[in-house]
């Protein structure tokens, strides 16, 4: 099908102005306070123009607010009549978009030639008079914009601006006092503007002007000692984050003019919680929640920086993902891991204290960087059965380290195991299983292994040819009561001589029982075959009765049947319970069952 010949006229958008202005000063910002920041910007990017054509001269900006209006006045390029025309009265047109368009974003903040309107968040008609520094015989002009989208221009005498440059005045309407009282405009101006490198001056009238940001970039400042920079910096990470980090990274990356710190924090944070970073952009502050230059990992680091060439978004709040985005979190990543790397090779008291806090950031890290896991995984805590240790320390005293795949099959195993001199790590949290099993590949002479129950009961001594051949028809019962539990029962003697019992069971082997069950129970049916194919050697649990238990002693020993195999049910019970791992409804059944018989047995013997 082919679609009609277009045949009508081209027409142009119509634009309702009340709407766009609407739409751009109240709904693309987060918060009113911007519209300082937006002049400051405009201000900031007038002096770079100004700077361009006079490079010697001194040029500022000063602040005004008396509770009545706010002034921002600046020495910057100024505007002729034509320009207030075309830059100032029309909407989306930038005198700093060009075609050049890379060049420009290099020299200017603003680019969107919207930036102004956030003005009519606080008031309802803004006042600009300019002079321009371009063409200096032309005279000065004043234009008034309206929230509705009309304005006035009027030219003025020479004497009403002798020098070149721009006034912003707006009388704010009274449900914006809170964002125009003079403490809070000259708090915004420094929040804002504290890195700026053009003097910023305030006042509001009853003294003298204040600067605004009376020091430069302390990266910029030269210290006498590099230990006296370190301090310096750490001084400023914790003035504008407010904690004392643990250490302070210095970031530089020149190609793109970056400069600024890492803090790395002194407390651990949820991994799933991101930081945002502060970012500024030519000195202004864009945000303060830039999670986006630094990769998700980095939650361990607040960074502050100032970068010449990343693009703000149009509400100047976020960072535009571009490829020079990426290339900054790149490299301030590869900057992260040269600290950790040096701190590994050069300082291990600050990497202990580094990883006693951050282990879990490492870890996450480590499972899919190999580099930080060659440099780290060695210095990692983990719990193990000589208590926390790092897996060098570990693997001094256990040639071979075993791990378990969850927490309960550790404290299941942990006193046991270490008493038959095996080391086991637990390796039931996230990740940790996973690394220990990478621990060869940094420390080829240390074996690992998956501690399984073949391994363990390898391990506890066997009893005696009499004591078995005693207890082999109690043993006997015992597996043909457990037999529904898919439960072998074996005689050993092992350590603590206080545990009764070792249920000894992974979670694939009660996952294959569980199937191949299921098999059985569709014998026939489309998922019994299914299910009957999948069918492996079904790995059973164990039973470990233990040889040096008084009560196990005395248990072997009864003759009669119904008792045997009650007490056989209950220490099934009992290492089931101290597994800590969720019972079957069958389990909890046979627990109280074997309770209540055992209640039964013990009043029928006292009556
Ligand atoms: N203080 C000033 N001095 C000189 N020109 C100014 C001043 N303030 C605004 N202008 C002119 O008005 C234009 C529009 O300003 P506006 O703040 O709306 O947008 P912008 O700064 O160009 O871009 P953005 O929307 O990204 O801020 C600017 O491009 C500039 O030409």
């Amino acid at each position: 099908m082919t679609l009609p010949e277009n045949t009508g006229t081209d027409r142009t958008f119509q634009v309702d102005l009340r709407g766009l202005v609407d739409l751009l000063s109240h709904h693309l910002y987060s918060s009113p306070r911007v519209y300082l920041r937006e002049l400051m910007q405009n201000a900031v990017d007038a002096l770079t123009a100004r700077h361009a054509l006079e490079p010697q001269g001194q040029f500022g900006i000063r602040l005004y607010a008396d509770g009545a209006l706010v002034r921002v006045e600046d020495d910057g390029v100024g505007l002729t009549e034509a320009d207030v025309h075309t830059f100032l009265a029309t909407i989306g047109r930038s005198s700093k978009r060009a075609e050049k368009i890379a060049e420009q974003r290099a020299d200017f903040i603003g680019q969107f030639g919207i930036g102004l309107l956030s003005c009519f968040l606080v008031a309802d008609e803004i006042h600009v008079v300019s002079r321009s520094a371009r063409t200096p015989d032309a005279p000065a002009v004043e234009w008034r914009g309206r929230g509705d989208g009309s304005y006035t221009v009027r030219t003025l005498p020479a004497s009403a601006r002798p020098q070149p440059g721009t006034t912003v005045t707006l009388t704010p309407r009274a449900d914006a006092a809170e964002w125009t009282r003079p403490e809070r405009v000259h708090a915004l101006a420094r929040h804002f503007g504290s890195l700026l490198r053009h003097p910023v001056t305030f006042t509001d009238g009853t003294g003298g002007p204040e600067p605004v940001n009376p020091e430069p970039a302390p990266w910029s400042l030269t210290h006498p000692t590099p230990g006296a920079r370190h301090r310096a910096l750490a001084a400023y990470g914790e003035e504008v984050f407010g904690f004392k980090p643990l250490d302070t990274i210095e970031l530089d990356l020149p190609a793109v003019g970056l400069r600024g710190i890492a803090c790395i924090l002194p407390e651990a944070v949820p991994s799933g919680r991101r930081h945002g970073h502060r970012v500024h952009v030519k000195g202004m502050l864009l945000s303060e929640q830039a999670p986006e230059i630094l990769p998700d990992w980095a939650f361990f680091v607040r960074c502050v920086v100032d970068a010449e060439s990343l693009r703000p978004t149009a509400s100047r709040e976020a960072l535009y993902e571009d490829d020079t985005l990426a290339a900054v979190r790149d490299a301030l990543a590869d900057r992260l891991r040269d600290w950790i790397a040096r701190a590994a090779a050069s300082d291990p008291d600050l990497l202990g204290r580094f990883l006693q806090v951050h282990h879990l950031a490492v870890k996450s890290l480590a499972v899919h960087d190999d580099e930080i896991l060659r440099m780290l995984l060695p210095w990692l805590p983990f719990e193990t059965t000589d208590g926390h240790a790092t897996l060098d320390e570990f693997a001094r005293t256990h040639r071979t380290v075993l791990v378990t795949s969850s927490v309960e099959e550790f404290r299941q195993v942990a006193a046991i195991a270490s008493a038959a001199g095996l080391g086991v790590v637990n390796g039931g949290y996230t990740y940790d299983r996973e690394l220990v099993h990478r621990l060869p590949e940094v420390r080829p002479e240390v074996a690992v292994a998956d501690l399984d129950p073949a391994t363990l009961t390898a391990h506890l001594d066997p009893v005696d040819r009499e004591t078995e051949l005693a207890a082999a028809a109690y043993l006997a019962r015992a597996r043909d009561a457990l037999a529904v539990f898919d439960c072998d029962v074996a005689l050993r003697a092992f350590q603590p001589a206080s545990a009764p019992a070792l249920l000894v069971d992974s979670r694939e082997a009660r996952h294959e029982r569980t199937r191949s069950q299921l098999a059985r129970e569709q014998e026939g049916g489309l998922w019994g075959g299914i299910l009957g194919h999948l069918r492996q050697e079904v790995p059973r649990a164990q039973l470990i009765l233990n040889q040096l238990n008084p009560l196990v002693r005395t248990a072997v020993a009864i003759e009669e049947p119904e008792l045997a195999r009650t007490s056989a049910e209950a220490l099934y019970g009992q290492a089931a319970l101290l597994s800590r791992r969720p019972l079957r409804p069958s389990e909890s059944s046979l627990i109280n069952r074997s309770f209540l018989d055992l209640l039964a047995h013990a009043l029928r013997k006292d009556s």
